[in-house]
């Protein structure tokens, strides 16, 4: 399979099986992209738009972006900065677009060490060696914080490398924290937070697969902001409708409707920017809120 790079198709690449891969396909489609995805195909083409697929590996990625293979990729932030690190490391090209940093994927690369080790502070690292799957990251920062330890590559299973004597501490991603817990570690540097980010090749596009992302952002910001908004209405008692108002979050202008057969109550609508919590809702009928419906939104545009 060859990519052809003067391809009138807009190339995406994306993981093709891992913490990144649903939510990818699941963000396009949401755009309004349609695939059809055989499992074993590196390539997926939309049968509503001229958008191929490409499925790598996540390490892939930034590279292909860089070097204009694909036009765009969607990566989690870890590996582009390493990538961006190892490649200025060894005078390759390394720009890139960001377009925009995107709402999965969220981890931190940390450092861990074993629970029974009296670890101090950093300086207990000097002289010591740290598995990791992200040397140049680790380097970085190490550097910066004028520690000298070395590091001992791994592509998996960084875990357990202390148990198996491979190296003092790790550094590796964290999100609930039970791989750690799991393996007798703790976490004790946040060195790195990442999320999934959005990335284009840095040389500029065709008018046509211009044109496909110029419509793609806006799509894609609908959606993220639908996914974090809601819509709620409910009864209020008209006399304490700025306390309401004043509960409900990122919800500056309300819709305030009259209720029929009522003076006192009027019905509220507003598009909360924010997650309501249980409490603000107990909080709301606290204070004589009714018929409170918190409601999905699927798209948002302007
Ligand atoms: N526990 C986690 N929670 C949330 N996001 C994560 C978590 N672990 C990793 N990620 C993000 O998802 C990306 C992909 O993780 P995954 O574990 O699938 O990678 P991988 O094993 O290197 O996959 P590949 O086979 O594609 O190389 C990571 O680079 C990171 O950005
Ligand atoms: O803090 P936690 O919630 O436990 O998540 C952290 C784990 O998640 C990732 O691995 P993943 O589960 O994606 O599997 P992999 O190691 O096979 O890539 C990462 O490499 C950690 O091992
Ligand atoms: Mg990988």
């Amino acid at each position: 399979m060859v990519v052809d790079k003067n391809s009138q198709r807009l190339t995406i690449a994306i993981q093709k099986s891992g913490r990144l891969s649903k939510e990818s396909i699941a963000l396009l489609e949401a755009c309004g992209f349609k695939f059809s995805l055989h499992e074993a195909r590196l390539l997926a083409h939309s049968s509503n738009q001229p958008v191929d697929l490409l499925r790598v590996r996540d390490d892939d990625i930034p590279g292909l972006v860089m070097d204009g293979v694909v036009d765009l990729g969607l990566v989690g932030e870890n590996v582009l900065e390493e990538a961006r690190l190892e490649r200025q490391a060894t005078q390759l090209p390394a720009k890139i677009n960001i377009l925009r940093a995107l709402d999965f994927g969220q981890c931190r690369l940390s450092i861990a060490v074993p629970k029974e080790d009296n670890y101090r502070g950093l300086a207990d690292l000097e002289g010591k060696r740290i598995a990791t799957t992200y040397p140049f990251l680790l380097q970085n920062y190490l550097q910066q914080q004028g520690i000298k330890a070395s590091t001992a590559v791994l592509t998996g299973s960084v875990e357990v490398a202390p148990r198996a004597g491979l190296a003092d501490a790790i550094c590796d991603l964290v999100s609930t924290g039970a791989t750690l817990e799991a393996n007798g570690l703790v976490e004790k540097e946040v060195i790195f937070r990442s999320t999934a980010q959005l990335i284009q090749r840095p040389e500029p596009l065709t008018a046509a697969k211009q044109a496909i992302v110029d419509q793609l952002l806006p799509r894609l910001d609908g959606v993220q902001m639908a996914r974090e908004s809601k819509y709620i209405m409910l009864h209020a008692p008209k006399a304490r409708l700025e306390e309401v108002v004043a509960l409900l979050p990122g919800a500056e202008r309300p819709t305030v409707l009259p209720l029929q057969h009522s003076d006192e109550q009027v019905a509220v609508h507003v598009v909360s920017t924010e997650k309501l919590f249980w409490e603000t809702m107990e909080e709301l009928k606290a204070i004589g809120c009714s018929s409170i419906l918190v409601l999905p939104i699927e798209k948002m545009l302007g």
